[in-house]
């Protein structure tokens, strides 16, 4: 049966929807009128050379910084006034590039806190052992989830980087997050530490948007459908992530390809060149 005109379901709204975000330091403009529109399930990458703005503009929708300039919605909420903790509350989940964990305490203690703060009765969650129990196998099923199973015990001081970056990934996750930020993810990860993470990204629930600042190309081309190039705090060009790497101005300022090399002449920085690490 076809709907009467007038009575389609309504549109949801989209999950993140920033516009003309503008954050300055002083005399620089770190993030220039940047908008940003992300539905359910996006995967976007934010990609771009050493000081373009992208984790000021992570820190921007996580509300850790305040525009200028701009609006930010998240399901269909202005938040742009709101606290961090507001926003993680309204479904903001992040990981840092570098790792939050507490090394004093055991890898299960930290995604034990990281699932109580989120608790929606934090002060009755704590009170029975049942309930604590709970909240440690919960914990212990986004370690498994992330791929360090076994390692509940241990002291998070003794993870590796690879394994410390699973752990603060493991956190964000134990917040069910609607919209994850991840600030390089991949950096400083071993082969095979990136390919556990690729895993894990890969099985995100369908539902979570992403928005990845990652210099790993090869991990923004396997994980996101969609790219915003940064330089300068400024949008250079935004679009589905394949024709984005492809695109010649995106060659020039962020893999530091000359003229004479998108004429065709081998350059001498590969892809690996724009690890910020690399
Ligand atoms: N708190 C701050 N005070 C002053 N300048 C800042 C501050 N935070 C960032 N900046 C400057 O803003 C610009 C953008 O920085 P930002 O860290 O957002 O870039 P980025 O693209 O994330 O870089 P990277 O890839 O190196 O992490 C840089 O020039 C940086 O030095």
């Amino acid at each position: 049966m076809t709907e009467p005109p007038g009575t389609e379901p309504p549109v949801p709204a989209p999950v993140l929807n920033a516009t003309g975000l503008t954050r300055r330091y002083g005399s620089l403009t770190a993030v220039d009128d940047v908008s940003l529109r992300l539905t359910a399930g996006a995967r976007h990458a934010l990609i771009g050379p050493n000081g373009a703005g992208k984790t000021t503009l992570l820190g921007l929708v996580a509300g850790t910084e305040r525009p200028d300039r701009g609006r930010i919605e998240l399901n269909g909420t202005d938040v742009t006034r709101k606290r961090p903790a507001r926003r993680s509350a309204l479904g903001i989940g992040r990981s840092f590039q570098q790792p939050h964990a507490v090394d004093g305490a055991t890898v299960l203690d930290n995604v034990v806190l990281a699932l109580w703060r989120h608790h929606p009765q934090r002060s009755a969650a704590w009170r029975r052992p049942v309930r604590r129990r709970r909240l440690a196998d919960a914990a212990r099923a986004h370690l498994d989830a992330v791929g360090l199973a076994g390692t509940d015990r241990l002291p998070a001081g003794a993870l590796s980087h690879g394994q410390r970056r699973l752990l603060d990934l493991a956190c964000a996750l134990a917040a069910q997050p609607r919209l994850l930020l991840l600030d390089e993810p991949a950096a400083g990860l071993t082969d095979e530490d990136i390919g556990r993470l690729l895993d894990v990204l890969g099985a995100l629930p369908p539902d979570v948007a992403v928005l990845l600042v990652e210099h790993h190309t090869e991990v923004v081309a396997r994980l996101t459908g969609t790219a915003t190039v940064l330089a300068s705090g400024r949008e250079v060009v935004a679009g589905p992530t394949a024709e984005v790497l492809r695109h010649p101005e995106v060659r020039r300022v962020y893999l530091g390809t000359s003229p004479s090399e998108e004429d065709g002449e081998p350059g001498t920085r590969d892809d690996d060149a724009v690890r910020k690490d690399g």
